[in-house]
């Protein structure tokens, strides 16, 4: 198999774009955002747009709201002022997670789940065969199918990252909010984590990570930068 370069993306996409398959316009967008723990406030007054077909790295320095904006823009959180209009289903990639110990899932349960019911509103649950297709295609697409029988929270952080993030690839969702994707990986890991949801934006969807890394924010699309809950470009 050939190794996918960013300019093959580019050219892909455009294509895509120029076809009709891609429609342009945001797949999300968040007016006039306010977010506060007590006494801290976390977004203060944010705004931004989601593009299809284009990754957009969320900056900042610690502390500076990212991840709650992402949870806000998810829907996990409810703003305390401000809204959020999407049509689309969404993936949330979050930083750490497990299942607990009394409920030992596999890799492939976990991406399973994404085909249960049909919360995209794009037709109906998908038949057995269809799902078990949608999961070995997600799993493979996040290089993870020799794991699909691995127990989930045997697996690196990064990996149960990727597992969610073949979650939502199953799920057929159209938007991906991603917390900190690459947070302790290696540069390989990094690479190939960014070129899975550049592939992701060439399928349509809208990306949004949250990034600190240099590599990453200079390869997105498009960059949101927050400095103490505000945003600054
Ligand atoms: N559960 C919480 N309770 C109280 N304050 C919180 C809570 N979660 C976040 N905060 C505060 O809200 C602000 C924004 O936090 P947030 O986690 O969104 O920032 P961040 O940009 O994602 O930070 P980091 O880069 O360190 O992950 C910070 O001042 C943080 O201390």
């Amino acid at each position: 198999m050939h190794p996918v370069t960013v300019k093959h993306i580019e050219i892909h996409y455009q294509k895509r774009l120029e076809l009709g398959v891609i429609t342009s316009g945001p797949a999300l967008s968040a007016r006039n955002l306010h977010f506060s723990f007590g006494d801290v406030t976390a977004l203060h007054g944010v705004d931004l747009d989601l593009e299809r077909g284009k990754v957009t790295a969320i900056a900042g320095p610690n502390g500076a709201g990212k991840s709650t904006l992402i949870e806000i823009l998810a829907g996990v959180r409810t703003p305390a002022h401000g809204t959020v209009d999407r049509d689309d289903d969404v993936a949330l990639v979050v930083q750490r997670v497990t299942t607990p110990a009394s409920l030992p899932l596999t890799v492939r349960d976990v991406v399973t789940m994404g085909t249960w019911g049909d919360r995209s509103g794009r037709g109906s649950t998908p038949r057995a065969a269809e799902r078990k297709a949608r999961v070995a295609e997600a799993l493979a697409r996040v290089q993870l199918t020799k794991y699909a029988s691995s127990p989930f929270n045997a697996l690196s952080g990064g990996q149960r990252q990727r597992v969610l993030l073949a979650q939502g690839i199953a799920r057929r969702a159209r938007i991906f909010l991603l917390d900190e994707p690459a947070a302790g990986l290696d540069l390989e890991s990094r690479q190939r984590t960014r070129a899975m949801l550049a592939a992701e934006a060439v399928r349509g969807a809208a990306v949004a990570c949250v990034s600190h890394d240099e590599e990453s924010i200079d390869a997105a699309d498009c960059v949101v930068r927050l400095v103490c809950g505000r945003r600054v470009s």
